[in-house]
């Protein structure tokens, strides 16, 4: 059984302004969600880090292989209008969110299509809600706030403009970002690029567990 709510995708209109994006609550159904939360990878600390430095197992190794299954991809592509075969994917898991991040940004031009996809039970914090933004410059002037919880899917396409930043927050606080890039050697230099930080804090963490 699928773990995903591909009816609720198709069912949201695309939002053009200030570009193309889509958001969807509950894209991870309720009762697969709380499955999948238990089955998380433990990550050694802040920031993203690539698959290949995680135990994927369980509800969450089977919520990764639906997102690169052909259903997801197609519903991307409708929604979008684009074609995405032949087109790249990586991903990278987070579990927490450090105080400098959630900087204004577009996201690099090597990427097509940015899937963020948000594994928290509840938010009652100010920070770490993602906006879309209408310029690069000012946090407040959003068109949308996305609650990091509950399954909720925010699929974008990059663009010049496609500015999205947060408030601060430090702490505990689980995501997924899902890429379709331009090409094959994007999806190696940036994994190689997290792994390094990957290993970095997994022996920080060995020696001071609590820092990590
Ligand atoms: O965690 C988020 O809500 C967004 C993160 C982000 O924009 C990024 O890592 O590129
Ligand atoms: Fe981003």
């Amino acid at each position: 059984m699928s773990y995903l709510d591909f009816g609720a995708l198709a069912k949201t209109p695309l939002t053009k302004q200030p570009f193309d994006y889509v958001i969807v609550p509950n894209f991870v159904k309720p009762e697969a969600f709380r499955k999948v939360v238990s089955d998380f990878p433990d990550v050694p600390g802040a920031g993203s880090h690539p698959p290949a430095e995680l135990k994927i197992r369980g509800h969450f190794a089977e919520l990764i292989k639906e997102l690169h299954g052909d259903a997801f991809r197609k519903a991307v592509e409708e929604k979008f209008d684009i074609d995405l075969s032949g087109r790249p994917t990586m991903y990278t898991v987070r579990g927490f969110l450090r105080k400098k991040d959630g900087s204004i940004h577009t996201d690099s031009t090597t990427k097509i299509i940015t899937v963020l996809l948000y594994l928290n039970e509840d938010w009652d914090f100010d920070g770490g809600r993602l906006r879309l933004l209408n310029n690069g410059t000012d946090l407040e002037d959003y068109v949308t706030e996305v609650p990091p919880v509950n399954g909720t899917l925010l699929v974008f396409r990059r663009s010049d403009n496609s500015w999205h930043g947060h408030k601060p927050y430090e702490g505990r606080r689980r995501a997924i970002q899902f890429n379709w890039v331009t090409e094959a050697k994007v999806v190696t230099k940036e994994q190689s690029r997290h792994r390094l930080s990957t290993r970095l804090k997994k022996i920080k963490s060995f020696f001071l567990p609590s820092a990590a």
